[in-house]
């Protein structure tokens, strides 16, 4: 396996898409989000923040109503009719023993769609069945991106028949990530102080520095919206080179570990303050 590459604020400026006078709504990138329930609600405020923090042409919210109630209640630009989405992100704020059979149903379209897919919590147990696999085939699976902090990570192994401590992928977490993503044929990003991005084919990219502050509940909601825009917005490019997955998920990383920082420059950070700093994260970026 090569070492794996550090990713730097120019390699990420590259997946930021600019919007220019031609540029309308639709042509910028739709993210559709299923995220939050009925018990998490809340991770469905904080990723849909941070898409649009992001940059995004519009957000299609399609939860259950606590969640999409509260969503508009903070935010009534997003869109709760179904249509046509480049991108989805889903899972975040979803229990996946407890899903409604709607919640279920809305999951596998969004995997068996053929757009390009970020799967957070609730939706990782799905992935690891390899749902994506039988609708595709291993080798056009790539467009997934996966989300796991190691916790996740090991519920992901237990379901692909190869159970690990939390321990031992906390010792050696490239190779665990790796694993996982060439048998599924994703793009994984393994979460927690120091986060590694790996794509099927073994490549590795870490990101380091965020700030500690960021652990604390809700800002792995606010990454995977982050990662959820960017894929939205390079929609394109991924479906034409699904290789580029990697980068566009190790950017988001990125944005959101600059968030943290942003956010925890002004004392301890709540997850959406980490959302609403992506903005400024971004601008300063293309100035
Ligand atoms: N406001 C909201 O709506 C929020 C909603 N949220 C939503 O809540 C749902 C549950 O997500 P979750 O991550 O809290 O719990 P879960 O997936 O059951 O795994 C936890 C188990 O894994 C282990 N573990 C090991 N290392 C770990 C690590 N670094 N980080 C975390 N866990 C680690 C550890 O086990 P242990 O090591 O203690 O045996 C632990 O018991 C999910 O849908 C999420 O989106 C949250 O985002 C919060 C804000
Ligand atoms: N000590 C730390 N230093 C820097 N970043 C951290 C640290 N701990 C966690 N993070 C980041 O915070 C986020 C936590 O995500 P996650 O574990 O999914 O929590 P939640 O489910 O509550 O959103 C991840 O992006 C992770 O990389």
């Amino acid at each position: 396996m090569a070492e794996p590459r550090l990713w730097t604020p120019a390699d990420a400026r590259d997946w930021i898409a600019v919007p220019d006078a031609d540029s309308d709504k639709y042509s910028r990138g739709v993210l559709g989000v299923v995220t939050g329930s009925d018990r998490y609600p809340g991770a469905a405020v904080i990723g849909v923040e941070a898409a649009i923090r992001t940059g995004v042409g519009m957000v299609r919210y399609l939860g259950a109503d606590r969640p999409a109630n509260l969503v508009l209640q903070r935010r009534p630009e997003i869109v709760t009719a179904e249509g046509r989405v480049q991108a989805w992100l889903i899972g975040s704020g979803m229990d996946p023993g407890k899903l409604t059979r709607e919640e279920s149903s809305l999951l596998d379209s969004a995997l068996h769609g053929g757009e390009p897919v970020v799967a957070d919590a609730g939706s990782l147990r799905r992935v690891a069945a390899g749902a994506h696999q039988r609708a595709f085939g291993v080798d056009e699976s790539w467009r997934i991106v996966a989300t796991p902090h190691v916790g996740e990570l090991a519920t992901m192994l237990s379901g692909l028949g190869s159970p690990a401590e939390v321990g031992a992928i906390r010792a050696d977490p490239v190779s665990y990530a790796a694993d996982v993503a060439a048998r599924l044929g994703i793009v994984v990003v393994l979460k927690g102080g120091t986060t590694h991005v790996v794509a099927p084919d073994g490549d590795a990219i870490t990101v380091s520095g965020g700030s500690p502050w960021l652990a604390t509940a809700g800002t792995g909601d606010a990454l995977a919206g982050i990662i959820g825009a960017l894929v939205a917005t390079n929609a394109e490019r991924v479906l034409a080179d699904p290789g580029c997955l990697a980068s566009v998920a190790a950017s988001g990383v990125l944005l959101h570990a600059a968030a943290g920082d942003a956010a925890a420059a002004e004392g301890p950070l709540a997850a959406l303050d980490v959302a609403e700093a992506v903005r400024g994260v971004v601008g300063g970026l293309l100035r």
